[in-house]
């Protein structure tokens, strides 16, 4: 910016002081300056004005306001204060010093203002301290400004008058008074206030000032155009506000002359201080040109005229794009920036998390594996040998997980053995296990639950560790067991693969500290890290209402290190962390990484599953409201993958794989189906089979399901009670057929968008043959309704130990010797099949109706 200089001159008239004072006070200063037309930079300048300021307004200063060469002869535009900042303090006392005079003055003047506008409306513009001191003259001059045309007092008359029309513009609609006298003002009055007043004119910067209602509009004329002479100098000298950069700015000219008018020596400076304009700006979709304008800190006009340049003809409330807004704001050299994505109100916002601070933490293991291959003896051992004995006074206590201490590393343990735990948790998002132990017993070998683990750790993408147990028993074989393994692509590290398998015996705590080695190898190669220095984030592993503690939750901390006192957020649960007890029923503080410990203090339960952050409280309580409010929502409209809508899934771009999980009867059936399922051929989708297995459907299966958003497809087997509860709960589609074709045409026609079928099967019943009865040729099933209903009209399913050996409908339906159309659960009847004999005492029948689907 270029640097202002003054003319000792003009800061003389400023303060009322003699240039030679100042040039000799400067002097004596050292500071070099010849005469009073040398100039001085607004450092000096400020010095000059706090030093001889003072003196300058004194008693003395009316005095030479009168001296001749201050009052005429020099153009006093070019001294117009209002390019000259001065000392704060100075212009707020002159301002009451003028606010007073101004009333005194104007008292004794009266209506005679009009008389004297002839000249006035010839005069000059008027000098600041003419201005500042027209009060005074008014007082002085007394009787002399009455008289017209009187030569001598016609300067002194105009800054009076000017002093007073200043006044006036300043108290414009104050009083009735100041309006009679409004046209009295004439062109000199409304340049004036054009410049200094915006009040005056509704805040709208005026150019001319020219005021039409005035009876001397004409005259106005006149004295307007030689007022710009003067006014056009002055913004030369100045570099002015005015200037056309700072046009535009009308909100902000329009605070500048207001303030002007308060102070009019401070003006300018400031004025360009506020033309800063931004370097960015954020802009959404769309904008109206009018809101742009105003980020831009720009005319509207502008804006408008630089969109008619790239062609778009808009008007002021007009929305433009954020690539048309880019463009225009490359142009007014901004950048125009995408507002942040809006935060999910239900959940937190993400905390940044370094690699580069991460510190090493223990791994998170889940033990696997088949019913009775001695998954819980195992764990049992590696907590006996390894917390027990080492850690003295511990008292072990159940809470979901505990740490050991191996080559003084902890490894965290999951208590609750097999992958129901772990796919129950993971079904809801949460992972928080490292390391699979999958236990096999070495005399029982590979067994259809050993088969669901491996998938589920190959579902998780979690390393297995095989721990192969019971080597103590007679008939045990490692060698058949990692055979069969190596067949479902476990294969050993000994034979070439990359699966760590363990000799162990849990009975007799051999091969324990091995398999905490290996767990602590494939640890590191992991390299598992957390920050511990972040607001905490776990895992809730198990949660209970404790009668007298109340809601208390296991937390598997896996990020950050969680406090006392600590405001926490839990699923849909929220509250402050009250007291914290570790594995062996010790009270803690705090708990770091990979530590599970029980928190007390929320304010319900929350679930198995959900994830704990600490955070502060106002936002635990807003999320937590919020998350219960949509989890009412999404219950309404939760469903898993069904065949019904996986096309328009397909077509939505949500599904690129469709997971299925297969159970037959036989494993010929399952090789079979698998194969023409995965030879289903679709650009758009790929048929994966997540698990496969012989035997009735089960929770297992229907969990897996869940996690993996799987749907079943049953072949000749039927789903148990507990796989259908949890089926219902978990929104998993169970699809069962007896044709292999059949199943693959529903596959294949749901991938083509052309399942729609339009009943569906509804199971109202089941019922349990207890006794069979031949009576002449027919036989009778005496039977007894388990749950639901059993009908007239129904279809049943016939399942022998969870395999379908027939599908038909019922021949009748008695209860006693009566013929009925239902008979209701806990009843027993008697029942015969249509076309099918071969029933047998424990037989269980599957009632079930058609029912028609709404279509969409
Ligand atoms: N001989 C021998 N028996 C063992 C060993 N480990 C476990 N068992 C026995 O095997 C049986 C089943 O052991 P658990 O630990 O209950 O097996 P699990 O896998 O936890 O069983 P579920 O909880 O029913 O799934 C028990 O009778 C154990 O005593 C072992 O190393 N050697």
């Amino acid at each position: 910016m270029r640097m202002t200089k003054f003319r000792i001159y003009e800061i003389a008239k400023e303060i009322n002081v003699d240039s030679k004072e100042i040039v000799s006070f400067l002097k004596g200063r050292n500071i070099a300056v010849k005469s009073n037309l040398s100039s001085v930079d607004e450092g000096v300048r400020q010095t000059v004005l706090k030093e001889m300021g003072r003196k300058g307004n004194g008693p003395k200063a009316p005095q030479k306001v009168q001296a001749p060469q201050q009052s005429s002869g020099q153009p006093k535009e070019r001294v117009a204060p209002k390019a000259a900042p001065v000392h704060p303090a100075q212009p707020a006392q002159k301002d009451q010093q003028r606010e007073d005079r101004r009333k005194e003055g104007h008292n004794q003047q009266g209506s005679q203002h009009g008389d004297h506008n002839g000249h006035g409306g010839e005069s000059r513009r008027p000098d600041n301290r003419d201005r500042q001191n027209s009060g005074r003259m008014n007082q002085q001059n007394g009787q002399r400004t009455q008289h017209n045309g009187a030569s001598t007092a016609h300067n002194d008359h105009n800054d009076r008058s000017r002093g007073s029309q200043q006044n006036h513009g300043r108290a414009n609609g104050n009083g009735p008074r100041h309006n009679d006298n409004r046209d009295n003002r004439g062109g000199t009055s409304n340049n004036r206030r054009s410049q200094n007043n915006p009040r005056n004119n509704g805040g709208r910067p005026q150019n001319s000032g020219f005021n039409m209602n005035s009876p001397h509009a004409g005259k106005d004329m006149g004295k307007r155009n030689q007022n710009f002479g003067h006014k056009e100098k002055k913004e030369k000298i100045k570099g002015s506000y005015a200037s056309r950069d700072t046009r535009p700015l009308r909100s902000a000219d329009h605070m500048m002359k207001n303030h002007k008018h308060k102070n009019n020596n401070q003006a300018a400076p400031k004025k360009q201080a506020e033309v800063v304009r931004p370097t960015s700006i954020e802009v959404g979709e769309s904008i109206s040109v009018k809101d742009f304008a105003k980020l831009l800190c720009r005319d509207v006009n502008e804006v408008i005229k630089k969109l008619f340049l790239l062609g778009k003809m808009v008007t002021i409330n007009q929305e433009i794009d954020h690539e048309t807004a880019e463009l225009v704001g490359m142009d007014f050299n901004c950048e125009i920036k995408e507002p942040p994505p809006e935060q999910d109100p239900t959940e937190l916002p993400e905390v940044e998390d370094d690699p580069a601070k991460r510190k090493p933490r223990p791994p998170v293991v889940t033990v696997m594996g088949h019913v009775d291959h001695g998954k819980t003896s195992l764990l049992d051992a590696i907590r006996k040998t390894n917390v027990t004995a080492r850690e003295a006074g511990g008292i072990t206590q159940h809470i979901g997980a505990y740490r050991v201490i191996c080559q003084g590393r902890p490894i965290v343990f999951l208590d609750t053995p097999g992958h129901e735990a772990f796919t129950a948790m993971r079904a809801r998002g949460a992972q928080v296990t490292d390391i699979a132990v999958l236990v096999v017993a070495a005399d029982d070998g590979v067994m259809p639950q050993t088969l669901e683990a491996i998938n589920h750790a190959k579902a998780a993408n979690v390393p297995v560790i095989v721990a192969i147990n019971k080597i103590d028993k007679e008939g045990a074989n490692p060698d058949f067991v990692m055979q069969q393994l190596s067949e479902h692509g476990l294969i050993p590290e000994a034979w070439g693969g990359d699966t760590i398998m363990v000799p162990v015996s849990a009975r007799q705590k051999t091969g324990i500290s091995d398999i905490l080695e290996m767990i602590l190898l494939e640890a590191d190669m992991l390299e598992l890290k957390a920050n511990p220095d972040l607001p905490a984030h776990g895992t809730i592993i198990e949660a209970k209402l404790d009668k007298g503690r109340g809601p208390v939750a296991t937390v598997l901390v896996d990020r950050g290190t969680l406090h006392i006192g600590d405001s926490i957020l839990a699923g849909t649960t929220y509250g402050k962390v009250r007291a914290m007890v570790n594995d062996r029923g010790e009270k803690v503080k705090k708990a770091g990484p990979s530590t599970p410990v029980e928190v007390l203090g929320l304010n319900d339960v929350p679930e198995a599953g959900d994830f704990l952050d600490a955070t502060d409280e106002h936002t635990a309580r807003v999320v937590a409201e919020k998350r219960l409010d949509k989890q009412k929502m999404d219950e309404q409209k939760k469903a898993k993958v069904s065949l019904d809508d996986i096309f328009s899934r397909i077509q939505e771009g949500e599904m690129k794989d469709l997971n299925i999980v297969v159970k037959a009867d036989v494993q010929g059936t399952i090789q079979a189906l698998e194969q023409a399922l995965t030879n289903i051929k679709n650009t758009e989708v790929k048929v994966v089979i997540v698990h496969s297995g012989v035997g009735t459907i089960n929770e297992s299966d229907v969990m897996l399901a869940s996690a993996s958003n799987a749907l079943i497809i049953g072949f000749n087997v039927r789903p148990d009670a507990n796989a259908r509860k949890a089926a219902e709960t978990e929104q998993v589609d169970i699809r069962t057929y007896r044709v292999i074709y059949d199943a693959l045409n529903d596959v294949e026609a749901a991938i083509k968008g052309m399942l729609a079928p339009k009943f569906r099967e509804k199971i109202i019943g089941h019922v349990e043959i207890r006794k069979v009865i031949p009576i002449n040729k027919n036989l009778i099933a005496g039977a007894y309704v388990k749950d639901g209903k059993i009908t007239r009209n129904a279809k049943i399913r016939l399942v022998r130990d969870g395999i379908i050996v027939h599908e038909g409908e019922l021949d009748s339906l008695r209860r006693f010797k009566d013929d009925v159309k239902e008979v209701a659960a806990s009843y027993e009847c008697g029942l015969t099949l249509a076309d099918y004999r071969d029933i047998k005492e424990g037989d269980q029948l599957e009632v079930y109706i058609m029912e028609e689907v709404a279509a969409d």
